[in-house]
């Protein structure tokens, strides 16, 4: 077991050996959290999480409520920063940088409530993204001009994420599934490569969930790194390379799925504290 102070051996895409000698660093690491900490009222909420993920990686983050999962995405997206320890991008200390700024630099990040505007179209929605990567007017009174550049390059987005049939639909009125793609859709005209998914399958139908990890493989295929919060262990294992467990506030291990999988203090950990064993079932 890779224990949280320690950099973990990756089995990405990258070639980063799954099995051996530790390495001191992953190689090329697109996002490095280090002693990571946060304290709120005395009382410890994170503690010494460590974490290197390679470029175009996919790690699952797992773990018992309140284990600290979206905390640790609190802190490298910015939404709090920590007591102690650095988040870096790129190789670029980012620890005290604002939420706009990690953006600016290529973070994104979904939420578990939607971050759509409900009242605007799915393409309005996504070309406010793009217009606004692009330096332009974020009003919603330059949206008429179908055929612009950040039209065509939403329209594109909203293809790539299988949703072009509800371009005219009101975000609002999407399934969850849908919603969850969009949003997708708008990481992409944000241009992120390094993409937080905070609970993407929560609350979406069962048979759109396939259709949903599609979408999260190929972007990840087309080169963005990805790290996902998700609770539904058949999503996490069939498309993680690496899985990294918290528990208590403290990163457990982060390794492949079997390792995890196998591992005794894995087990226990969601046995003792969930009440739910850690099931691919
Ligand atoms: N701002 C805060 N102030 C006080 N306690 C907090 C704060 N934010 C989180 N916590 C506590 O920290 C712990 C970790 O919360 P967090 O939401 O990160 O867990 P989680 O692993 O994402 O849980 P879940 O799977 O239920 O979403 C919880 O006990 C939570 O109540």
């Amino acid at each position: 077991m890779t224990q949280g102070g320690e950099p973990a051996a990756a089995a990405g895409p990258q070639g980063v050996p799954a099995d051996g000698p530790v390495p001191d660093a992953v190689s090329d690491a697109v996002l490095e959290v280090a002693g990571l900490g946060l304290t709120i009222g005395g009382a410890k909420i994170l503690q010494g999480v460590s974490l290197q993920v390679a470029r175009g990686e996919l790690v699952g983050v797992i773990g018992p409520n309140g284990a600290g999962k979206t905390t640790l995405f609190n802190l490298i997206s910015g939404v709090h920063r920590p007591t102690s320890g650095t988040v870096r991008l790129n190789g670029r200390d980012v620890t005290a940088t604002s939420i706009a700024a990690r953006a600016r630099a290529g973070l994104g990040r979904t939420f578990q409530t939607s971050s759509l505007f409900p009242r605007l179209t799915v393409a309005e929605n996504v070309r406010l993204a793009t217009q606004r990567r692009l330096g332009g007017s974020l009003s919603v009174l330059s949206f008429p001009r179908r055929g612009d550049a950040a039209s065509r390059e939403a329209a594109e987005h909203l293809a790539t994420v299988g949703v072009s049939h509800r371009a005219d639909v009101a975000a609002g009125d999407l399934s969850h599934g849908d919603k969850r793609k969009v949003e997708i859709a708008v990481l992409l005209a944000m241009e992120s490569s390094v993409v937080l998914l905070d609970e993407p399958m929560a609350g979406v139908a069962t048979g759109d969930v396939a259709g949903l990890v599609e979408v999260i493989r190929s972007i990840n295929r087309t080169g963005r790194t990805v790290l996902m919060v998700e609770h539904h262990m058949d999503v996490v294992l069939g498309l993680a390379d690496r899985v990294a467990v918290m528990h208590h506030g403290e990163l457990l291990t982060c390794d492949t799925p079997e390792k995890v999988m196998a591992d005794e203090t894995v087990q226990s950990a969601y046995l003792g504290e969930a009440g739910a064993g850690v099931s691919a079932g």
